[in-house]
């Protein structure tokens, strides 16, 4: 069946156990392509492992999970590669090579995932860098930068193939109010100017306030609040509501 041509992610009654324990309980959302959506709930309360359903890293016990127009639950790993190419992630650590310099962290997927000539993945790599303010920092290695460059190198690492959608795990944790906040503008530039759908998962609730189009509140398995950050602000659920008034 075909979706909509708009939705980027879609859970239908997802459940996932790992043992005894329920860790998402019918859970069934939608995010739109060019939207932003923000995963909240308190510590082990499922957030990671959606995004690792949406990867297809892991498999739901029953429901679907929609990406773009295909539903990735029992997928082929054929079919799978060619879904994943629609996901750009934006990991904690920032998964940079140690032993490259940005550059050739970001050249990397592009001379192995694309047919681009040298001076295609040159003039992508240098745009990229740019967009993310580290366009002259290329010859620095990973361990030279930052926290906050690492964080912007992790993003422009997730960007450099145009994914449709980026998911983000926690994208500003361990920075600062102020290159946390920079970390928001570039991902929400990311939305504007180039449509891309953004599923970040966070703690930073002052951040998703800014960036969210929609927040999804997860509690012990359940998603207890989706909706627009003022829907969320009055939900009938009293830790949606603390969460996102904090
Ligand atoms: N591969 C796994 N095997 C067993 N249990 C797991 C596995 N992955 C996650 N869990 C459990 O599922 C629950 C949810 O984990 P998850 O990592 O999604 O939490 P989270 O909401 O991202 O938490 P945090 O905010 O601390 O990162 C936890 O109880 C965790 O221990």
């Amino acid at each position: 069946m075909s979706q909509s041509q708009t939705i980027a992610v879609e859970f239908k009654r997802v459940m996932k156990s790992f043992g005894p324990k329920r860790v998402l309980n019918d859970v069934s959302f939608h995010i739109d392509q060019g939207q932003a959506l923000c995963l909240l709930g308190r510590s082990g309360t499922g957030k990671s492992v959606t995004l690792k359903l949406i990867m297809a890293l892991m498999r739901p016990d029953s429901g679907e999970v929609w990406v773009d127009q295909d539903n990735v639950v029992g997928m082929g790993e054929k079919r799978l590669s060619r879904v994943r190419k629609k996901l750009g992630y934006l990991f904690q650590d920032a998964a940079l090579f140690d032993s490259l310099t940005l550059y050739e962290n970001l050249a990397l997927p592009l001379s192995r995932l694309t047919r681009k000539s040298k001076d295609e993945i040159d003039d992508v790599v240098h745009r990229v860098l740019t967009d993310v303010g580290l366009g002259a920092d290329g010859a620095k290695y990973p361990s030279a930068l930052s926290g906050g460059m690492k964080k912007r190198a992790g993003l422009a690492r997730a960007l450099v193939l145009e994914p449709k959608i980026l998911l983000a795990d926690e994208p500003s944790s361990g920075l600062d109010r102020i290159t946390a906040s920079e970390i928001d503008e570039l991902l929400m530039r990311c939305k504007t100017e180039h449509g891309t759908a953004l599923i970040i998962v966070t703690h930073d609730v002052h951040g998703a306030r800014r960036v969210a189009d929609r927040v999804a509140v997860l509690d012990k398995g359940n998603l207890v609040a989706f909706g627009s950050v003022d829907e969320v602000s009055q939900s009938e659920n009293e830790v949606a509501r603390k969460l996102i008034m904090e």
